[in-house]
Protein backbone atom coordinates (compact mmCIF):
# COMPACT_ATOMS: atom_id res chain seq x y z
CA UNK A 1 0.00 0.00 0.00
CA UNK A 2 1.09 3.23 -0.76
CA UNK A 3 0.49 6.79 1.16
CA UNK A 4 0.25 9.70 -0.50
CA UNK A 5 0.75 12.85 1.56
CA UNK A 6 0.37 16.31 -0.28
CA UNK A 7 2.10 19.24 -0.18
CA UNK A 8 0.35 22.35 -1.10
CA UNK A 9 1.82 25.61 -2.10
CA UNK A 10 2.77 26.82 -5.65
CA UNK A 11 3.81 24.05 -7.21
CA UNK A 12 2.44 21.58 -4.87
CA UNK A 13 3.67 17.73 -5.00
CA UNK A 14 3.04 14.72 -3.00
CA UNK A 15 5.26 12.67 -0.60
CA UNK A 16 4.94 8.93 -1.20
CA UNK A 17 5.74 6.53 1.54
CA UNK A 18 5.28 2.76 1.12
CA UNK A 19 7.67 -0.87 -0.23
CA UNK A 20 8.94 -0.92 -3.70
CA UNK A 21 8.05 2.45 -5.08
CA UNK A 22 11.02 2.46 -8.23
CA UNK A 23 7.99 2.58 -10.37
CA UNK A 24 6.39 5.45 -9.07
CA UNK A 25 9.74 7.00 -10.29
CA UNK A 26 9.17 7.84 -14.13
CA UNK A 27 5.69 10.01 -13.53
CA UNK A 28 7.93 12.10 -11.18
CA UNK A 29 10.46 13.47 -13.65
CA UNK A 30 7.70 12.68 -16.49
CA UNK A 31 8.97 15.20 -19.40
CA UNK A 32 12.50 14.78 -19.08
CA UNK A 33 15.04 14.51 -21.18
CA UNK A 34 18.00 12.91 -18.96
CA UNK A 35 18.12 12.50 -14.76
CA UNK A 36 21.87 13.16 -13.13
CA UNK A 37 21.73 10.60 -10.24
CA UNK A 38 23.81 12.19 -7.09
CA UNK A 39 24.54 9.30 -4.11
CA UNK A 40 26.89 8.12 -1.74
CA UNK A 41 29.19 5.37 -1.47
CA UNK A 42 27.00 3.22 0.79
CA UNK A 43 23.80 3.96 -1.78
CA UNK A 44 25.79 2.66 -4.41
CA UNK A 45 23.60 -0.06 -5.84
CA UNK A 46 19.99 1.24 -4.89
CA UNK A 47 20.85 4.41 -7.14
CA UNK A 48 22.18 2.22 -9.91
CA UNK A 49 18.20 0.38 -9.54
CA UNK A 50 16.64 4.21 -9.32
CA UNK A 51 18.35 5.22 -12.51
CA UNK A 52 17.05 1.91 -13.92
CA UNK A 53 13.93 2.86 -13.32
CA UNK A 54 14.32 6.12 -14.18
CA UNK A 55 13.17 5.40 -17.94
CA UNK A 56 15.57 8.03 -19.82
CA UNK A 57 19.29 8.24 -20.27
CA UNK A 58 20.97 9.07 -16.31
CA UNK A 59 24.86 10.51 -15.44
CA UNK A 60 25.71 8.87 -12.26
CA UNK A 61 27.45 11.59 -9.98
CA UNK A 62 29.26 9.76 -6.54
CA UNK A 63 29.41 12.40 -4.26
CA UNK A 64 31.30 11.65 -0.56
CA UNK A 65 28.86 10.49 2.42
CA UNK A 66 26.98 12.27 4.78
CA UNK A 67 28.08 15.69 5.95
CA UNK A 68 31.56 15.19 3.78
CA UNK A 69 29.52 15.90 0.94
CA UNK A 70 27.30 18.62 1.96
CA UNK A 71 29.55 21.17 1.02
CA UNK A 72 30.38 24.10 -1.83
CA UNK A 73 33.08 22.25 -3.23
CA UNK A 74 31.17 19.23 -3.70
CA UNK A 75 28.07 21.10 -5.56
CA UNK A 76 31.08 23.02 -7.43
CA UNK A 77 31.91 19.23 -8.66
CA UNK A 78 28.34 18.29 -9.52
CA UNK A 79 27.88 21.26 -11.60
CA UNK A 80 31.40 20.63 -13.61
CA UNK A 81 29.60 17.02 -14.04
CA UNK A 82 26.31 18.41 -15.46
CA UNK A 83 28.47 21.19 -17.43
CA UNK A 84 30.16 18.65 -19.32
CA UNK A 85 27.20 16.54 -19.86
CA UNK A 86 25.33 19.63 -21.22
CA UNK A 87 22.66 19.32 -18.93
CA UNK A 88 19.69 21.23 -19.71
CA UNK A 89 16.46 22.98 -18.24
CA UNK A 90 14.18 19.45 -19.63
CA UNK A 91 16.58 17.31 -17.30
CA UNK A 92 16.14 16.20 -13.75
CA UNK A 93 18.46 15.97 -10.85
CA UNK A 94 17.54 12.86 -8.25
CA UNK A 95 19.02 12.51 -5.35
CA UNK A 96 19.35 8.87 -3.81
CA UNK A 97 20.42 8.79 0.05
CA UNK A 98 20.12 10.13 3.59
CA UNK A 99 19.41 13.53 4.23
CA UNK A 100 22.84 15.25 3.62
CA UNK A 101 22.88 14.47 0.03
CA UNK A 102 19.40 15.06 -0.91
CA UNK A 103 20.19 18.36 0.83
CA UNK A 104 23.03 18.68 -1.85
CA UNK A 105 21.06 17.33 -5.00
CA UNK A 106 17.94 19.89 -4.33
CA UNK A 107 20.38 22.46 -3.57
CA UNK A 108 22.70 21.30 -7.34
CA UNK A 109 18.97 21.49 -8.69
CA UNK A 110 18.36 24.90 -7.19
CA UNK A 111 21.08 26.65 -8.70
CA UNK A 112 22.05 24.99 -12.18
CA UNK A 113 20.22 27.14 -14.77
CA UNK A 114 18.52 29.15 -11.33
CA UNK A 115 16.36 25.89 -10.95
CA UNK A 116 15.56 22.54 -12.77
CA UNK A 117 13.39 20.05 -11.47
CA UNK A 118 14.92 17.43 -8.84
CA UNK A 119 13.27 14.26 -6.93
CA UNK A 120 14.41 13.09 -3.48
CA UNK A 121 14.76 9.16 -3.15
CA UNK A 122 14.97 9.43 0.44
CA UNK A 123 16.93 6.42 2.00
CA UNK A 124 16.93 6.96 5.68
CA UNK A 125 14.27 7.90 8.04
CA UNK A 126 15.53 11.64 9.07
CA UNK A 127 15.47 11.91 5.16
CA UNK A 128 12.10 10.68 4.84
CA UNK A 129 10.25 12.24 7.70
CA UNK A 130 12.06 15.46 7.61
CA UNK A 131 15.14 16.79 5.31
CA UNK A 132 13.52 15.78 1.36
CA UNK A 133 10.13 17.59 1.95
CA UNK A 134 9.44 21.17 2.40
CA UNK A 135 12.22 22.23 -0.08
CA UNK A 136 14.86 23.69 2.59
CA UNK A 137 18.22 22.70 0.28
CA UNK A 138 21.85 24.02 0.57
CA UNK A 139 25.13 23.16 2.28
CA UNK A 140 26.88 24.05 5.16
CA UNK A 141 30.25 26.56 5.33
CA UNK A 142 33.11 26.86 8.31
CA UNK A 143 30.92 29.99 9.41
CA UNK A 144 27.71 27.22 9.99
CA UNK A 145 25.38 24.61 9.39
CA UNK A 146 23.00 25.07 6.16
CA UNK A 147 24.16 28.82 5.61
CA UNK A 148 24.08 28.73 1.99
CA UNK A 149 21.00 27.21 -0.16
CA UNK A 150 17.90 27.91 -1.06
CA UNK A 151 14.01 26.94 -0.90
CA UNK A 152 13.32 24.66 -3.85
CA UNK A 153 10.38 22.77 -3.70
CA UNK A 154 11.27 18.63 -5.25
CA UNK A 155 8.54 17.44 -7.90
CA UNK A 156 7.59 14.71 -5.90
CA UNK A 157 9.51 12.63 -2.39
CA UNK A 158 9.74 8.33 -2.68
CA UNK A 159 10.21 7.08 0.55
CA UNK A 160 10.79 3.57 0.11
CA UNK A 161 10.71 2.20 3.86
CA UNK A 162 12.45 -0.85 2.58
CA UNK A 163 15.53 0.98 2.58
CA UNK A 164 15.30 1.04 6.17
CA UNK A 165 15.91 -2.36 6.32
CA UNK A 166 20.04 -1.37 6.04
CA UNK A 167 20.18 2.15 8.00
CA UNK A 168 22.65 2.11 10.63
CA UNK A 169 20.61 1.37 13.89
CA UNK A 170 22.09 5.23 14.83
CA UNK A 171 20.86 6.47 11.80
CA UNK A 172 17.56 5.07 12.27
CA UNK A 173 18.09 7.02 15.91
CA UNK A 174 18.61 10.16 14.48
CA UNK A 175 15.79 10.52 12.42
CA UNK A 176 13.38 9.84 15.53
CA UNK A 177 14.35 12.47 17.17
CA UNK A 178 13.10 14.50 14.50
CA UNK A 179 9.78 12.32 15.15
CA UNK A 180 9.94 13.12 18.83
CA UNK A 181 10.39 16.96 17.48
CA UNK A 182 7.13 16.68 15.36
CA UNK A 183 4.91 14.96 18.42
CA UNK A 184 6.55 17.95 20.93
CA UNK A 185 5.66 21.05 18.65
CA UNK A 186 2.65 19.09 16.99
CA UNK A 187 1.26 15.60 17.18
CA UNK A 188 1.20 14.40 20.77
CA UNK A 189 0.70 11.01 19.69
CA UNK A 190 3.67 10.13 18.30
CA UNK A 191 5.20 10.73 21.48
CA UNK A 192 2.25 8.31 23.55
CA UNK A 193 3.49 5.71 20.70
CA UNK A 194 6.70 5.91 21.39
CA UNK A 195 6.24 5.56 25.24
CA UNK A 196 3.75 2.84 24.84
CA UNK A 197 6.62 0.67 23.32
CA UNK A 198 10.32 2.41 22.69
CA UNK A 199 11.82 -0.84 21.35
CA UNK A 200 8.56 -0.84 18.40
CA UNK A 201 9.80 2.54 17.30
CA UNK A 202 12.96 1.42 16.13
CA UNK A 203 11.71 -1.56 14.52
CA UNK A 204 11.91 -1.23 10.50
CA UNK A 205 9.32 -3.95 9.27
CA UNK A 206 7.36 -3.20 11.91
CA UNK A 207 4.21 -1.00 11.62
CA UNK A 208 4.98 1.45 14.25
CA UNK A 209 7.92 2.92 12.79
CA UNK A 210 5.61 3.30 9.56
CA UNK A 211 2.64 5.08 11.39
CA UNK A 212 5.15 7.22 13.35
CA UNK A 213 7.02 8.30 9.74
CA UNK A 214 3.78 8.86 8.24
CA UNK A 215 2.31 11.26 11.25
CA UNK A 216 5.44 13.55 11.10
CA UNK A 217 5.72 13.64 7.38
CA UNK A 218 2.07 14.73 7.75
CA UNK A 219 3.14 17.32 10.40
CA UNK A 220 6.25 18.74 8.14
CA UNK A 221 3.86 18.57 4.91
CA UNK A 222 0.98 20.63 6.34
CA UNK A 223 3.53 23.14 7.92
CA UNK A 224 5.43 23.81 4.85
CA UNK A 225 2.41 23.82 2.78
CA UNK A 226 1.40 26.77 5.04
CA UNK A 227 4.85 28.69 5.21
CA UNK A 228 7.64 27.66 2.27
CA UNK A 229 10.10 30.29 3.13
CA UNK A 230 9.68 30.56 6.88
CA UNK A 231 7.97 33.73 7.09
CA UNK A 232 6.47 32.35 10.39
CA UNK A 233 5.24 29.64 11.11
CA UNK A 234 8.13 26.78 9.85
CA UNK A 235 10.13 28.05 12.31
CA UNK A 236 8.51 25.75 14.88
CA UNK A 237 10.27 23.16 12.93
CA UNK A 238 13.32 24.40 14.37
CA UNK A 239 12.83 23.15 17.63
CA UNK A 240 16.08 22.45 19.05
CA UNK A 241 17.90 22.98 16.39
CA UNK A 242 19.39 26.61 17.19
CA UNK A 243 21.51 24.29 19.88
CA UNK A 244 21.85 21.11 18.09
CA UNK A 245 22.98 23.27 14.80
CA UNK A 246 25.80 24.96 17.19
CA UNK A 247 26.94 21.99 18.07
CA UNK A 248 27.12 20.11 15.24
CA UNK A 249 29.73 23.26 14.17
CA UNK A 250 31.04 22.69 16.84
CA UNK A 251 32.21 19.19 16.21
CA UNK A 252 32.87 19.92 12.61
CA UNK A 253 29.75 18.26 11.20
CA UNK A 254 30.97 14.55 12.47
CA UNK A 255 27.67 13.88 15.14
CA UNK A 256 24.42 12.97 13.23
CA UNK A 257 22.18 15.58 12.92
CA UNK A 258 19.20 14.01 14.87
CA UNK A 259 22.03 13.59 18.06
CA UNK A 260 22.38 17.33 18.32
CA UNK A 261 19.09 18.06 17.65
CA UNK A 262 18.63 15.71 20.14
CA UNK A 263 20.39 17.62 22.95
CA UNK A 264 19.06 20.86 21.36
CA UNK A 265 15.68 19.60 22.70
CA UNK A 266 16.34 19.10 25.76
CA UNK A 267 18.06 22.91 26.21
CA UNK A 268 14.71 23.86 24.56
CA UNK A 269 12.35 22.41 26.90
CA UNK A 270 14.45 23.90 29.51
CA UNK A 271 14.51 27.53 28.49
CA UNK A 272 10.68 26.93 27.97
CA UNK A 273 10.50 25.52 31.13
CA UNK A 274 13.04 28.30 33.22
CA UNK A 275 10.86 31.24 31.45
CA UNK A 276 7.81 30.67 33.14
CA UNK A 277 6.10 28.58 29.83
CA UNK A 278 6.09 25.12 30.11
CA UNK A 279 5.55 22.93 33.34
CA UNK A 280 7.75 20.89 34.91
CA UNK A 281 6.08 17.75 33.70
CA UNK A 282 6.05 18.33 29.86
CA UNK A 283 9.70 19.03 29.95
CA UNK A 284 10.87 16.47 31.99
CA UNK A 285 8.86 13.96 29.53
CA UNK A 286 11.43 14.78 26.68
CA UNK A 287 14.38 13.30 29.13
CA UNK A 288 12.68 10.46 29.40
CA UNK A 289 12.00 10.14 26.19
CA UNK A 290 14.61 10.71 24.63
CA UNK A 291 16.56 8.92 26.83
CA UNK A 292 14.08 5.60 26.50
CA UNK A 293 15.12 5.52 22.97
CA UNK A 294 19.05 6.05 23.16
CA UNK A 295 19.59 9.47 22.02
CA UNK A 296 22.22 11.76 23.62
CA UNK A 297 21.12 14.42 26.02
CA UNK A 298 23.76 15.60 27.37
CA UNK A 299 26.79 17.72 26.18
CA UNK A 300 30.19 19.16 27.36
CA UNK A 301 29.75 21.85 30.02
CA UNK A 302 32.97 23.69 28.95
CA UNK A 303 31.48 24.28 25.33
CA UNK A 304 28.90 27.02 26.47
CA UNK A 305 30.89 29.81 25.19
CA UNK A 306 31.77 28.45 21.75
CA UNK A 307 27.70 27.23 21.50
CA UNK A 308 26.53 30.72 22.93
CA UNK A 309 28.77 32.78 19.85
CA UNK A 310 27.84 29.44 17.15
CA UNK A 311 24.03 30.36 17.86
CA UNK A 312 24.56 34.15 17.10
CA UNK A 313 24.40 33.07 13.07
CA UNK A 314 21.33 31.02 13.31
CA UNK A 315 18.96 31.75 10.83
CA UNK A 316 16.23 32.93 13.48
CA UNK A 317 18.53 35.57 14.95
CA UNK A 318 17.34 39.10 13.92
CA UNK A 319 19.99 41.48 13.84
CA UNK A 320 21.88 40.78 17.75
CA UNK A 321 18.43 39.39 19.07
CA UNK A 322 19.23 35.47 19.76
CA UNK A 323 15.48 33.80 18.89
CA UNK A 324 14.42 30.51 19.79
CA UNK A 325 11.25 28.07 19.38
CA UNK A 326 9.85 26.70 22.75
CA UNK A 327 7.07 25.14 23.89
CA UNK A 328 3.96 27.04 26.03
CA UNK A 329 2.40 23.71 26.47
CA UNK A 330 2.49 20.43 24.54
CA UNK A 331 1.96 21.07 20.82
CA UNK A 332 1.60 24.96 22.00
CA UNK A 333 5.21 26.36 20.01
CA UNK A 334 6.02 29.44 20.45
CA UNK A 335 9.25 32.28 19.82
CA UNK A 336 11.28 33.16 22.93
CA UNK A 337 13.49 36.61 21.37
CA UNK A 338 16.48 38.09 23.54
CA UNK A 339 16.44 35.98 26.73
CA UNK A 340 19.36 37.11 28.95
CA UNK A 341 22.72 35.02 29.13
CA UNK A 342 21.85 33.93 32.58
CA UNK A 343 18.75 32.55 31.24
CA UNK A 344 20.47 30.40 28.90
CA UNK A 345 23.58 29.38 31.16
CA UNK A 346 20.54 28.38 33.09
CA UNK A 347 18.62 26.36 30.38
CA UNK A 348 22.14 25.11 29.44
CA UNK A 349 23.19 23.60 32.79
CA UNK A 350 20.22 21.11 32.46
CA UNK A 351 22.98 19.83 29.44
CA UNK A 352 25.56 20.08 30.33
CA UNK A 353 28.35 17.27 31.85
N1 LIG B 1 16.28 20.09 4.23
C1 LIG B 1 15.70 19.91 5.40
O1 LIG B 1 14.58 20.39 5.65
C2 LIG B 1 16.39 19.08 6.44
C3 LIG B 1 15.66 18.61 7.51
C4 LIG B 1 16.31 17.82 8.46
C5 LIG B 1 17.64 17.50 8.29
N2 LIG B 1 18.30 17.97 7.22
C6 LIG B 1 19.70 17.58 6.99
O2 LIG B 1 19.76 16.17 6.77
C7 LIG B 1 21.04 15.69 7.15
C8 LIG B 1 20.92 14.47 8.03
O3 LIG B 1 20.27 13.46 7.30
P1 LIG B 1 20.47 11.92 7.69
O4 LIG B 1 20.20 11.71 9.12
O5 LIG B 1 19.75 11.13 6.69
O6 LIG B 1 22.04 11.74 7.56
P2 LIG B 1 22.96 11.35 6.30
O7 LIG B 1 22.39 11.79 5.04
O8 LIG B 1 24.31 11.81 6.67
O9 LIG B 1 22.91 9.77 6.33
C9 LIG B 1 23.43 9.08 7.44
C10 LIG B 1 24.24 7.86 7.01
O10 LIG B 1 23.34 6.84 6.64
C11 LIG B 1 23.70 6.33 5.35
N3 LIG B 1 22.47 5.83 4.76
C12 LIG B 1 21.38 6.54 4.38
N4 LIG B 1 20.43 5.72 3.98
C13 LIG B 1 20.91 4.46 4.09
C14 LIG B 1 20.37 3.17 3.84
N5 LIG B 1 19.13 3.00 3.42
N6 LIG B 1 21.17 2.11 4.06
C15 LIG B 1 22.45 2.26 4.51
N7 LIG B 1 23.01 3.44 4.79
C16 LIG B 1 22.23 4.53 4.58
C17 LIG B 1 24.32 7.51 4.66
O11 LIG B 1 25.10 7.09 3.56
C18 LIG B 1 25.13 8.11 5.80
O12 LIG B 1 26.32 7.41 5.98
C19 LIG B 1 21.74 16.85 7.85
O13 LIG B 1 22.63 17.44 6.97
C20 LIG B 1 20.61 17.80 8.16
O14 LIG B 1 21.04 19.14 8.26
C21 LIG B 1 17.71 18.74 6.28
O1 LIG C 1 12.28 22.33 7.46
C1 LIG C 1 12.54 23.15 8.34
O2 LIG C 1 12.20 24.33 8.26
C2 LIG C 1 13.30 22.74 9.52
O3 LIG C 1 13.69 23.58 10.33
C3 LIG C 1 13.54 21.28 9.69
C4 LIG C 1 14.84 20.96 10.40
O4 LIG C 1 14.68 19.67 10.98
C5 LIG C 1 16.02 20.87 9.47
O5 LIG C 1 17.14 20.40 10.18
C6 LIG C 1 16.37 22.10 8.69
O6 LIG C 1 17.35 21.81 7.71
C7 LIG C 1 16.92 23.21 9.52
O7 LIG C 1 16.85 24.37 8.79
P1 LIG C 1 17.76 25.64 9.02
O8 LIG C 1 17.09 26.66 8.19
O9 LIG C 1 17.75 25.97 10.48
O10 LIG C 1 19.12 25.28 8.57
ZN1 LIG D 1 16.57 18.95 11.65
Amino acid sequence: MVTRISVSGDRPYEVLVGRDLAGELPSLIEGAARAAVLFAAPLRDQAARVAAAAGVPTVMIEVPDAERGKTVEVAAQCWDELGRNNFTRTDVVIGVGGGAVTDLAGWVAASWLRGVRWVPVSTSLLGMVDASVGGKTGVNIAAGKNLVGAFHPPAGVLCDLDSLRTLPADDLLAGLAEVVKCGFIADPVILEEIESDPAAAVDPDGPMLRELAERAIRVKAEVVGADLKESGLREILNYGHTLGHAIEKREKYTWKHGHAVSVGMIFAAALSHLSGRLDEQTAARHRAILESLGLPTSYSAEAWPELLSAMRVDKKTRAATLRFVVLDDLAEPGILSGPDEALLRSAYAEVAR
